[in-house]
This record gives C-alpha cells, sequence and structure tokens, in this order.
C-alpha cells in the first residue's frame, strides 16, 4: 500500500496505543504494508501476555510441575530426595527470560520502521493522540489496543491483596495464599503455588470453577486439586482485609470466622482498559463494561478508529488478539478484501495441575443447541500416573451431533491436554466426524490415542 503518499498531511497511517500481542501484530503487518506507523506503550512492549500473562506464567507452571515429576521419579528409580526449590532462582530466570522477550519485541517493530512511544498516550482529537511528555501527533487510523486491567473488588482493605502483575516479583513465597476468583488465573496460579508447598485456598463468589468449560472436566479438576491440597469455597465473598502488625493479614469472609493468611490474590476478572483514554473526545462508543464496541472488521462506530485483543472483550486471549491485529493491517493497509476474524470454535487450555483443553460446544450447550446429541468419554489413568503411583485419573469427552455424527465439542483434562487438542482442534474446526476419527489408527503408546479409540 502506498498510504504515506495518499496522506501527508497526518504525522502517521496509523498510530497504535499499546504495545501488547493486538498491538504489536497489527503495527508490524501495517508497516510491512507500508503504512507509516508509530505506537505508544506505557509499561513495557510485549504487553500482558510477554511480560505478566501467558509466558511468565507457564514457565512457572513447568517449574511447580517439578515438584511432582521429582516425586514420581522415585518410583522409576531416581533418587532425588536432596532436591530443594528456591523461589528466587527460578523467579529470576523468568524476569530474565522477559526482559530478553521484551528486547525482541521492540527489535521486530523497530526492524519495521515502527517508531515507539515509551510512555502513556491518550486520545485528545478525532485524529490527534497527546502523549504524557505533552507531545502532540496526528494519524489517519488509531488502534486502540490497550488491553485489560485486573479487577479489584472493593472490600474494606482491598488494596492490601495483589493480583496476578505482582505475583511474578514475589520476594518470598507464602505460607498461606487466599486467591480469589474461580477462573482461569486463580485456578493456574492456585496449582503453581500449591505445588511451591504453599497452602492454597480458592475463594468464589459463585458456585462453580470455569463455568464455560464442560462440567465432567470441571469437576475432575476441583476433586484432583482438592486430593492435592489446594481447599475451596464457594459462594462467599471478602468482608476485610486487614494487615497484622506480626506481618499478613487478617481475612474475613462472608460466613466464615476471621483467619490469617501471608498473601491475598484477586483474580476476578480482567476490565478493558479505557479510562481515561479519551474515546469519548472521539466520539467512540462504549460497551457497559467499559469495552470498546466494534464490529466484525475491529472498527468502532468511528471510520478511522479501530480497536483490537481484550480492550474489547471479546475473548480475552492472546492468539485472538493478534488474529486480530492482523485482520485489521490486512483490512486497513493491504490492499485486499476486508477480513473478519472468525471468532467461532476457538480452543482454549487452563495451565493448572493437571491442565484442561477444550474446543467447540459443552456437552450442555451442545443439547440446547442441537436437541441430539452423543457423547463419549474415555476415564483413564495414564500409564506415568498408574508406575509413579499417581492416583489421578484423566478425561477426554467427545460431544457429536446426534444426527450426522459431527463433532462440535472436545473436552480433556490430562497431562498435556492443551498440546493434544491444538491437532485435535483442526479436526473439529474443519467439520470431521467420530467416523473419521475411529478411522485414524492409534499411536501407541501414547494419551492422545484415546482421541481416536473412544466408544
Ligand atoms: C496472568 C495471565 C495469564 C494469561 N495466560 C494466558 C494464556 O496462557 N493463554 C492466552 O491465550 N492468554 C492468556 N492471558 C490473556 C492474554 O495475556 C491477553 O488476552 C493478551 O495479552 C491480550 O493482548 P492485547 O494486545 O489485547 O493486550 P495487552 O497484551 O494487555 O497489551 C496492551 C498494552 O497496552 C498498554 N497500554 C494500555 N493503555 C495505554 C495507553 N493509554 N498508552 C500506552 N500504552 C497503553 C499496556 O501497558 C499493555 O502493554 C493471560 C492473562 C493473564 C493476566
Ligand atoms: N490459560 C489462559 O488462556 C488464560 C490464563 C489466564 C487468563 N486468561 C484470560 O484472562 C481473563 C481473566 O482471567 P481471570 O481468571 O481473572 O477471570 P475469569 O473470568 O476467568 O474468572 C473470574 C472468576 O472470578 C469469580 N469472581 C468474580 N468476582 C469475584 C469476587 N468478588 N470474589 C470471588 N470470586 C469472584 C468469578 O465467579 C469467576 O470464577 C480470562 O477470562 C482469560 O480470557 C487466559
Amino acid at each position: 500500500m502506498t498510504a504515506s503518499n495518499d496522506t501527508p498531511e497526518y504525522d502517521y497511517d496509523l498510530f497504535t496505543i499499546g504495545g501488547g500481542s493486538g498491538g504489536v501484530r497489527a503495527s508490524r503487518v501495517s508497516a510491512a504494508h507500508g503504512a507509516r506507523v508509530a505506537l505508544a506503550e506505557e509499561y513495557r512492549v510485549g504487553g500482558t501476555c510477554v511480560i505478566r500473562g501467558c509466558v511468565p506464567k507457564k514457565m512457572l507452571v513447568y517449574g511447580a510441575h517439578f515438584a511432582e515429576d521429582l516425586k514420581d521419579a522415585r518410583a522409576f528409580g531416581w533418587s532425588t530426595e536432596k532436591c530443594e526449590f528456591d523461589w528466587k532462582t527460578l523467579r529470576d530466570n523468568v524476569l530474565d527470560d522477559v526482559d530478553r522477550l521484551e528486547s525482541g519485541y521492540t527489535e521486530t517493530l523497530e526492524n519495521h520502521d515502527v517508531e515507539i512511544f515509551k510512555e502513556r498516550a491518550t486520545i485528545t482529537g478525532a485524529h490527534e493522540i497527546t502523549l504524557e511528555s505533552g507531545r502532540t501527533v496526528t494519524a489517519k487510523y488509531i488502534l486502540v489496543a490497550t488491553g485489560a486491567t485486573p479487577r479489584m473488588p472493593s472490600c474494606q482493605g482491598a488494596d492490601h491483596a495483589i493480583s496476578s502483575n505482582e505475583a511474578f516479583h514475589l520476594d518470598e513465597l507464602p505460607k498461606k495464599i487466599i486467591i480469589a476468583g474461580g477462573g482461569y488465573i486463580a485456578n493456574e496460579f492456585a496449582g503453581i503455588f500449591n505445588e511451591f508447598g504453599c497452602d492454597v485456598h480458592i475463594v468464589n463468589r459463585g458456585d462453580r470453577l470455569l463455568r464455560q468449560y464442560d462440567e465432567a472436566v470441571r469437576d475432575r479438576l476441583l476433586q484432583i486439586s482438592t486430593m492435592k491440597g489446594i481447599k475451596f469455597r464457594f459462594n462467599t465473598t471478602f468482608e476485610y482485609i486487614k494487615p497484622c502488625d506480626e506481618g499478613g493479614y487478617f481475612v474475613k469472609l462472608s460466613d466464615c470466622d476471621e483467619e490469617k493468611a501471608d498473601l491475598v490474590m484477586f483474580a476476578v476478572g480482567r476490565i478493558p482498559n479505557t479510562d481515561g483514554l479519551g474515546l469519548d473526545k472521539a466520539g467512540v462508543e462504549l460497551g457497559e463494561n467499559g469495552e470498546v464496541k466494534v464490529d466484525r472488521f475491529s472498527k468502532t462506530n468511528v471510520d478511522h478508529i479501530y480497536a483490537v485483543g481484550d480492550v474489547t472483550d471479546r475473548v480475552q486471549l492472546t492468539p485472538v488478539a493478534i488474529r486480530e491485529g492482523q485482520a485489521f493491517a490486512d483490512t486497513v493497509f493491504g490492499g485486499g478484501d476486508p477480513v473478519a476474524v472468525d471468532h467461532s470454535c476457538i480452543p482454549s487450555a487452563v495451565f493448572s495441575h493437571p491442565p484442561i483443553a477444550s474446543v467447540g460446544m459443552t456437552e450442555g450447550e451442545a443439547k440446547n443447541a442441537l436437541g441430539s446429541v452423543k457423547v463419549y468419554l474415555s476415564d483413564f489413568r495414564p500409564m506415568k500416573n498408574v508406575l509413579a503411583g499417581r492416583n489421578e485419573r484423566s478425561l477426554f469427552k467427545m460431544i457429536c451431533d446426534g444426527e450426522n455424527g459431527k463433532i462440535v465439542g472436545i473436552h480433556m483434562i490430562a497431562p498435556e491436554a492443551p498440546e493434544m487438542m491444538q491437532a485435535a482442534a483442526i479436526a473439529v474446526k474443519a467439520g470431521l466426524t467420530k467416523e473419521d476419527f475411529d478411522a485414524t489408527t492409534a499411536i501407541h503408546p501414547t494419551m492422545a490415542e484415546e482421541l481416536v479409540l473412544m466408544r
């Protein structure tokens, strides 16, 4: 594209606010299409996923899993009695790798001639952006890719609690931690802290964990997590958090006696970052949770302002933000037909211990949508767990359309379930049937072979 020749009246063809998964992809690809691009990032280039989300979280999950592997190793003949865990070593290695990734993302943008402003940006006019330093610039298009921020409930003393942002930087591990929430972050960090030997308590406002996942895998996670020592309380809210003179906090939950904990963490959802962004100055419409409202091409009600990623509160996942950023760049600067992201059948995973992975409809959703469904189950103890004496069963569940056998959902809880699900999701997205799976020869001995052997 040759937008630079078409728009000499603006400083840039595109100004992206937010250097996370969506903003970086959109900026890099727009620049590759020939646009003159600038990007503002108020914290660190790479955004939530790279700096304080998926990537460092997954490294902690790996680190935590050694606790079980080292224990299980004894049944395989290894002596591991003298093994010790040092939190600071893991924390610092993870933070060093985050630094490395941040440099990589910055370099990629610079190699594509994207100008980076390492400061907060706000919209101050239809095409005008003002940087924290006071500098004002103009752009033909503005992309809002500001992500989301942890929601902090408003009980007395809520400011004593940490969010996932701080969890990566702790000076020491808490002996006892109370985690509010029952979603992705609560379950992932409960698994991490529990494996490191902390006494973990999950407190959920509602009556179920991970409500968007299939009931069978959710129940299995609750059962295994309880067996591993994580404590759960449902239908409970926080009344207060008060600091204790000798360190830690007094915590009062509804219907419970006051108790002591070393740390309280809130993981109760994330709210779109639109506060004070100046979207009102440009007439951009927001939804009731502050999310930027967009059409299927990620365009707001204002023709030259687009939004991608968590700030639109469609699906808060990195690969979705990246796809939306790519589609935006191709639509606006690619010179071809507009590209919309298909938000159906998105696979996802919870990196709990063990992890959950899922694609498509749950059994309940399928029954509501289709009426007649056929469900196949495989409930098994992985070979490695049998030898290790680990009493943890895995569960695979396949939901098919009762009329034509088309697979409409697969749900798993098993070691490496997310790795297996990525491949299975291709088949579900492509509309394959149970017969197609049955026609595929198993790879033996694997856990994944259960996918083609289900009855
Ligand atoms: C603990 C945790 C674990 C997660 N794990 C996973 C996972 O395993 N898999 C997965 O798919 N997803 C995961 N996610 C979700 C994933 O991180 C997000 O969906 C993804 O990062 C969204 O990308 P984004 O570009 O929309 O926003 P972000 O990556 O949040 O980027 C937005 C950027 O905008 C910047 N910004 C905001 N306002 C301004 C402003 N006014 N001026 C300048 N800069 C601004 C912010 O500093 C931020 O860097 C996790 C999230 C968390 C919190
Ligand atoms: N593996 C992954 O892909 C991954 C990992 C982490 C985060 N994420 C993304 O980040 C988003 C945010 O994660 P999250 O775990 O914060 O939110 P979530 O929406 O997954 O879960 C929020 C949970 O908090 C509970 N809750 C709400 N208010 C509460 C209160 N006052 N007290 C106690 N419980 C309360 C809800 O019932 C719900 O169970 C996710 O929706 C997901 O899109 C993805």
